[in-house]
């Protein structure tokens, strides 16, 4: 127990509408949650609509608040720590989507850093996800040094690039299809559906929650006012379904930059991805692209006739997973080769702790703990957690010093049996 443990009380509660008598509490927690990630103020109807945000996806709130409040300071219900938890799933390969714990809004005031707090409401909502049942938690992180030791591993990355739109802009073979504008309030309606093809069909793809599609649409949301700048198109197939779309927003006006920033780019299938690069590389006054979601395996860079058309200009860790069941966890994932091997995990939070033996027959795995076992590799939860989708390489993390082999070959074992059925991606970041 930290030694604050007692000037801090925990609530943890559903966001509350505007007519209800608690609405005060919501309204505390989501400006104080606004206030700590730099936003401006919100109006009162930013703050509903926040709250009507967060009342789609069911996001459990946790807010932390002093025993003893300084007079003068805030009012009483705007707490010194927030914290939320939903419910989405993860695409663990195959098209398995598994329910997961995501958390977000993690935020506590820098007059009260330090002191635990993030600890103890990180510790309580994933005490409460593992009673209930769920094998994985995920998180986007602001900072990479703060999860691993709650066991998050990351496990998807992404790359921000800068695609040359000019005449280096040239395909191999042109995408079969056409696209076309869209208002890009109508995304709205749109996405959704196009969004869930995409999800179906890619490893370590997370579903998302319900305050994007009003940002990628240009609509107002707590940050900022209705955004106009922002422009869409829609992707058809060749029997005129939409199977991709992307939203974008010019950043050159009244600058030398003549530059597009994709804002979302979601395709259900192969043809739509290069289908909407062919679209982005066809807008007129505009030399380059920007996306800070790019694959790390893009299949644009094996399309373009010059594939240094496409700069890498920063590399992101994405989703960072936290496998809270080991053995549902790792029975839930298909897998491409059959063998077996044993894992002794260690974990400080005890939920993964112990020794598993994993045995897959016919691309899938039965797992059993039996602590009594020898192990071929000693991990840690985090390690385990970054491996889980077949992203991350066993051989890597032996050759970090963070995967210990006690038997001779066990982490090229372990990277054959954990092998992705493709590339692990996602585009949600939350
Ligand atoms: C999923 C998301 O929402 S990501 C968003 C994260 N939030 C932010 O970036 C907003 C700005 N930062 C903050 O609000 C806070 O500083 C937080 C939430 C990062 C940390 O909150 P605190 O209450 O100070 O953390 P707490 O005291 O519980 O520390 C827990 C542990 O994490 C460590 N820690 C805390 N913050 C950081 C950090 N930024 N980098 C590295 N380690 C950190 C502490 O040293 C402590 O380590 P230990 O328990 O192993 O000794």
């Amino acid at each position: 127990m930290s030694k604050h443990e007692k000037e801090y009380e925990l609530h943890v509660f559903g966001a509350a509408a505007p007519t209800d008598d608690n609405f005060p509490e919501t309204v505390g927690w989501i400006q104080v949650e606004n206030q700590a990630f730099h936003y401006p103020r919100m109006t009162d109807e930013a703050v509903a609509r926040a709250a009507v945000r967060l009342r789609k996806d069911n996001q459990v709130l946790t807010g932390a608040y002093p025993v003893t409040r300084r007079a003068s300071s805030l009012p009483p219900e705007y707490p010194v720590a927030t914290f939320a938890s939903f419910e989405k799933t993860v695409n663990v390969g195959g098209g398995r989507l598994v329910p997961t714990h995501l958390i977000s809004s993690v935020t506590v005031r820098p007059t009260h850093r330090r002191k635990g707090l993030l600890r103890r409401m990180m510790t309580d909502s994933l005490t409460r996800a593992h009673e209930a049942g769920m094998a994985i938690a995920a998180l986007t992180a602001t900072e990479a040094t703060i999860y691993r030791r709650f066991g998050f591993g990351p496990a998807t990355w992404a790359n921000n690039i800068s695609v040359a739109t000019d005449a280096r802009f040239r395909l191999h073979t042109t995408p079969t299809g056409t696209a076309e504008w869209v208002d890009a309030r109508d995304l709205i309606d749109i996405a959704p559906a196009v969004f869930d093809r995409f999800h179906a069909s890619q490893t370590g793809s997370v579903g998302r929650h319900a305050g994007i599609w009003g940002r990628i649409s240009g609509q107002a949301d707590e940050a900022k006012d209705e955004d106009r700048a922002i422009r869409a198109a829609l992707h058809y197939d060749t029997d005129g379904e939409i199977d991709g779309y992307v939203s974008y927003r010019f950043g050159g006006k009244g600058t030398d930059a003549r530059s597009v920033e994709v804002l979302d780019l979601v395709a259900a299938d192969d043809n739509a991805y290069l289908g909407l690069w062919y679209y982005l590389a066809s807008i007129e006054l505009c030399d380059s692209v920007t996306w800070r979601a790019g694959r790390l395996d893009d299949p644009l860079s094996w399309a373009l006739v010059d594939p240094r058309a496409i700069t890498v200009t920063a590399a992101e860790d994405w989703v960072w997973l936290r496998i809270l069941d080991p053995i549902a966890a790792l029975e839930a994932r298909p897998y491409v080769a059959d063998g077996d091997i044993v894992l002794r995990v260690t974990d400080d939070l005890g939920f993964a702790d112990g020794v598993f033996r994993i045995s897959v027959t016919d691309a899938t795995a039965r797992v059993e703990r039996d602590d009594s076992a020898t192990p071929d590799v000693e991990l840690d939860a985090w390690v385990l957690s970054s491996l889980y989708l077949g992203g991350a390489d066993p051989v890597v993390l032996r050759a970090a010093g963070q995967l210990i082999e006690h038997t001779d070959g066990a982490a090229r074992r372990l990277k054959a049996l954990l092998a992705s059925d493709g590339p692990v991606y996602g585009i949600t970041h939350f």
